[in-house]
């Protein structure tokens, strides 16, 4: 059994965190414990834990009459929402699920193995967010970033399959989904479809049971960088969104994705639809897994407010920003709320 309560006995690197878990940690290592002030559940002061709101994450079904007043009001409201009647079949979920849960249960050994290093490889295996975050996220991640020249030979045999046929359909999902967003703005959705969908990315997170899950997070306070996330959530909570001074739970909804609005359209709508804080708390029971999938621009494109959304009452409040350094500013600084959206403040416009 290992037992990691302090510094001297931590492991020099964690390459996984489940690794740990598995071999039975009692305590929370130092490296993951969070300042009492950023805790989820903090003794005073703070944010309220809601857990029975009155307001739930609007769930939407794509095939209502009603679905874009419907997005319309969940993007200018809430920055999320959960679709139903999404097209994508519950047995294409359950393969990749079962391919996700196969791969996590390997050893961390069998696990680094099957990840080719060869530079075309679209698959990363690493744990937290990223190697130098000042206080560790309490999960493990398997990214795919896939390009058109990726040999698909270098994703295991028992991922290619569902894993390559979710990307497929989630593609054309999240283009359904941007000019849902897109109507609900009286905008046209083409160009801002073309380019806010031309990066695709999935992240396959693993959040094992915590042993003092008040004195960690799954992941920390963010909004996402890119312009849409969807998210296929297992049955275990998790997920919190920020509204106001509230963490709302993201329940989820069996056979239901939840759609989150980045950082890009909050920029590309001059705050009109606004990116959403949102968090993972770990529990010490179960373990959680997700399946993320990131859309947003290529890297060398500019991002700025549409002319529409800029007028004398409501001047521009974000400057045209490159992605790709948005990006690197992002991963150069780790997770802390909105705070990156700073990177593309206007300095005219105070916050
Ligand atoms: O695990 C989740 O449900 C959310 C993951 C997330 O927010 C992210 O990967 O950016
Ligand atoms: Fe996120």
């Amino acid at each position: 059994m290992t037992t990691i309560a302090d510094d001297t006995q931590q492991p020099k690197k964690i390459r996984s965190i489940k690794e740990l878990v598995d071999a039975g940690l009692q305590h929370v290592p130092a490296m993951y414990i969070r300042p009492v002030q950023e805790r989820a559940r903090p003794c005073a002061g703070s944010f309220n834990i809601v857990d029975q709101h009155p307001h739930r994450v609007p769930v939407i079904s794509l095939s209502s009459s009603q679905r874009l007043q419907q997005v319309a009001h969940a993007c200018s409201e809430w920055g999320i929402f959960q679709i139903t009647d999404h097209g994508v079949s519950t047995s294409l979920q359950n393969q990749l699920w079962s391919a996700a849960y196969h791969f996590f249960s390997l050893p961390t050994e069998t696990k680094l193995q099957l990840i080719s290093q060869d530079p075309s490889s679209p698959l990363l295996f690493f744990t937290g967010f990223f190697s130098h975050e000042q206080v560790k996220e309490w999960k493990d991640t398997l990214g795919f970033k896939p390009s058109p020249s990726m040999d698909e030979k270098l994703v295991p045999y028992f991922l290619r399959g569902p894993m390559l046929n979710f990307h497929k359909k989630m593609r054309m999902l999240s283009r359904i989904l941007c000019e849902a967003i897109c109507s609900s703005l009286a905008i046209d959705s083409q160009g801002v479809c073309d380019s806010h969908l031309s990066r695709a990315t999935m992240g396959f997170n693993y959040y094992p049971a915590c042993p003092e899950p008040d004195l960690t997070f799954g992941l920390s306070s963010h909004s996402d960088f890119g312009s849409l996330t969807i998210i296929m959530q297992d049955e275990v909570k998790g997920l919190q969104v920020r509204r106001g001074d509230a963490w709302i739970d993201v329940a989820p909804v069996p056979n239901a994705f939840t759609v989150i609005l980045g950082d890009q359209i909050e920029i590309l709508t001059n705050g009109y639809y606004k990116s959403v804080e949102h968090r993972v708390l770990t529990n010490q029971t179960r373990p959680r897994m997700s399946i993320a999938c990131f859309y947003g621009p290529n890297e060398h494109e500019h991002v700025k407010p549409l002319d529409q959304f800029v007028t004398p009452e409501r001047p521009t409040m974000y400057k045209e920003t490159k992605f790709s350094d948005y990006l690197k500013h992002g991963f150069s600084r780790g997770l802390n709320g909105k705070s990156n959206l700073q990177f593309s403040r206007h300095k005219l416009v105070p916050f």
